[in-house]
């Protein structure tokens, strides 16, 4: 049993650092600066700034809003966690999350983002040689530690909202306590090089790279400080945390700032949408000013509750109409996801229909109530369809509490769980790690290159399943990136996993070289890796779609971005387009001239579409005589060999709605992504001519003959 100290909420406040705020004092800097001293974390400052010097390992459970992500790290900078130039990194699971906190710490700090405090998120970075507090998402220190991979630039790693597990969280939990053992070895004098120790191998292993990823031979000789290792959330599962990490020290920061007062509904709701709009108006109308968060599970439910809002709006006395709604959802642009920290109107009520993107860390000002029907859209894996879909289940309690923690960040607050009290006695404690219900090849591939060989005996918290890691590691191989022996093949492989990519995008930028169309690839990659590039708000939709249809190939969907992209490059820079010194065939020059048609972009179009194909051939689907489409998707023929032989077995899929060949249908396509939803739908497609899949992909292709 681990012990769990309590470390109590005293009377006493010291006196928190105030290094300048702001150059005048003005009276939002008392506020803030009255806001942190009021905190239950600032009671006990000392007591913690002790228990992490006196522990390589602590856990750390706190109430929702008690100031664990905003205040430890600025504790421990004053405390001289940043000697010598040295970084706390603070990892979150998600963006928007690491996004808005570095903002609040930097200007609780007094400092320009990006200065002292920033944060770093895959394609941007606001961090300086002088930032000492980082935040970050938990994926970009993974990718960090392929190039550092003692992490030797950190003194500290926070692990915040650790309760998720997201398949990032738990791998890099695994990972930094190798780092921390292989650190603490350093310290004490031990040779890097001949320490056999099981629980350091995977840095000690590390062959020499010549892909440009440090090696151990670079680290040897050196000496690192030990690394604080810190795991934070208000929900967490201290034991097994402790347990993992050794019976590590837990403790427990008591008392929260402001009550949330917890309300149940009386009977199970049939209909949540109905009993969420129900509640939505009966705050509206009879609550105290305050806004209000709905948690919703995805896109499409988000905007029609915003419609239903609108409309039942135009049904009330025009003095009761002052409810504004403002969406948050993964997809939306980061610009439009950041309108719901901006206050409403003076007089209007702001209500946020968001997806559990606000679920944890994020203070949204102003929000007094949450509304919560209890249900999420979850990923799930089926290894041996390999196919990953997203479904809706019910919130786990350490969701819900994570929730309702969302509000009583600036004053009490109400939380409205649409569920009876019983219900939620029934949810299960924590959610099911990420990592037991998603494809795992991007994380075998980090592995790899961090010098895991043996995937299936890495120390996870919670392993994976065996099917869903042969799946991938056939994958794997089957992209080029893993030898016979499962090794990662040089150089493809050690290309791959310096992609921050998934390995189907990472393949298809290696081999775009070979197909001279690195740059149209590079762009399809590019406008693939972000959030959707298309955005069809309600009331404008018939104008978007116009605006899509101006963009649309009627080759797919790809083609289409690359035109979106070169348009906008086109406007933005005026630059023109450079002349390609590459001769062509004379005659499909002259066809291409008395058709009208630029030579350059067909040919570049070519190209692409055999790129495309060569790496995305996992993902083919043919048409069927009824319209549907099959998906070949590959069983394996022997257990006993990771990587053996493959056969197709098709499974009907549809294609999305939003892809410009939904109604064209070809014959025969390469997609990017298998969703499910009330069908199982293919998005983001191109169409390939059959014969090439054969040409392309033998290994694959030629069986189905
Ligand atoms: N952007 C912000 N605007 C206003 N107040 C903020 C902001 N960020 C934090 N705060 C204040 O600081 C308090 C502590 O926030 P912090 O994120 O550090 O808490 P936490 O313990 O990490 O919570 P959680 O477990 O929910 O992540 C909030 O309750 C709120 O009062």
């Amino acid at each position: 049993m681990p012990s769990v100290a309590e470390v109590s909420n005293s009377t006493h406040n010291p006196k928190l650092h105030s290094k300048p705020f702001f150059n005048d004092s003005s009276s939002r800097r008392q506020k803030i600066l009255q806001q942190r001293k009021s905190l239950p974390i600032a009671s006990v400052e000392k007591r913690l700034v002790e228990e992490v010097r006196k522990n390589d390992i602590l856990i750390i459970v706190g109430e929702t809003g008690s100031g664990k992500t905003t205040q430890l790290p600025q504790f421990l900078f004053h405390a001289g966690f940043c000697r010598g130039g040295k970084l706390i990194g603070v990892t979150q699971p998600r963006r928007v999350a690491a996004v808005t906190v570095a903002k609040r710490v930097a200007e609780e700090s007094g400092v320009e983002l990006g200065q002292r405090v920033g944060y770093s998120i895959r394609f941007d970075d606001r961090t300086s040689t002088s930032t000492r507090i980082k935040y970050m998402t938990d994926g970009l220190l993974l990718r960090e530690a392929l190039l550092d991979p003692y992490l030797s630039r950190y003194s500290v790693i926070i692990v915040d909202e650790a309760h998720e597990r997201t398949v990032h969280t738990d791998v890099l939990l695994g990972l930094l306590k190798k780092v921390q053992n292989a650190r603490s070895k350093s310290a004490d004098g031990h040779s890097n090089g001949n320490n056999k120790n099981a629980d350091s191998d995977m840095i000690l292993d590390r062959e020499n790279d010549t892909n440009g990823i440090n090696t151990l031979k670079q680290c040897q000789g050196r000496k690192f400080p030990p690394l604080k290792l810190i795991i934070m959330s208000a929900s967490l599962d201290a034991r097994g945390f402790s347990e993992y990490f050794g019976c590590a020290k837990a403790v427990h920061v008591q008392g929260r700032q402001f009550p949330v007062e917890i309300l149940y509904t009386l009977y199970p709701e049939p209909d949540f949408l109905d009993a969420t709009l129900i509640t939505i108006f009966q705050v509206h109308l009879d609550e105290a000013p305050g806004d209000i968060l709905v948690f919703l599970t995805g896109q499409e439910e988000i905007e029609s509750v915003e419609r239903l809002v609108q409309e039942r709006l135009l049904q009330l006395p025009e003095a009761s109409r002052k409810l504004v709604t403002v969406p948050i959802f993964s997809s939306l642009p980061s610009e439009q996801q950041m309108k719901v920290f901006a206050p409403a109107a003076a007089g209007f009520r702001k209500v946020i229909l968001a997806t559990n993107i606000a679920e944890t860390s994020v203070t949204i000002p102003g929000i007094k109530y949450v509304i919560d029907p209890g249900f999420v859209k979850a990923r799930s894996y089926d290894p041996v369809k390999g196919m990953e879909s997203l479904i809706v289940v019910p919130i786990s309690k350490a969701q819900a509490l994570q929730r309702s923690g969302r509000a009583g960040r600036e004053g009490p607050g109400r939380c409205f769980r649409l569920y009876p009290e019983n219900e939620f006695d029934k949810l299960e404690d924590s959610t099911k790690p990420e990592i037991k219900r998603c494809n795992l090849s991007n994380v075998i591939l980090q592995l790899k290159a961090l010098g895991v060989d043996d995937i299936i005996g890495f120390d996870f918290m919670e392993k994976p399943s065996r099917a869903s890691i042969i799946k991938s590691l056939e994958q794997l191989f089957l992209l080029g990136a893993l030898t016979d022996d499962c090794k990662l093949s040089d150089p493809v492989g050690h290309q791959m996993a310096r992609l921050p990519l998934d390995p189907i995008y990472s393949k298809a930028l290696i081999v775009a070289g070979q197909f001279n169309c690195l740059e149209e690839m590079l762009i399809t990659v590019a406008m693939l890796s972000v959030e959707s590039i298309f955005f069809a708000p309600r009331e404008k939709l018939e104008e978007a779609r116009n605006a899509m249809k101006s963009f649309a190939s009627p080759d797919g969907d790809h083609l289409t971005l690359i035109n979106v992209y070169r348009a906008s490059d086109e406007f933005l820079e005026k630059r023109k387009m450079e002349i390609s010194k590459e001769k062509t065939e004379k005659i499909r020059r002259k066809w291409c001239k008395d058709n009208f048609i630029n030579s350059r972009s067909l040919r570049h179009a070519q190209d692409i579409h055999r790129c495309l194909a060569a790496s995305f051939f996992l993902n083919a689907a043919l048409k069927q005589p009824e319209g549907t489409y099959s998906y070949l998707t590959i069983t394996l023929v022997s257990s006993t060999q990771p990587i053996g032989r493959a056969l197709a077995s098709g499974q009907v899929v549809q294609i999305h709605p939003s892809s410009v060949l939904f109604r064209a249908k070809p014959e025969c396509i390469v997609f990017n992504e298998l969703i499910q939803t009330n069908h199982k739908y293919i998005r983001n497609i191109t169409r390939i001519d059959y014969l090439w899949l054969t040409e392309l992909a033998p290994q694959y292709y030629t069986m189905q003959n």
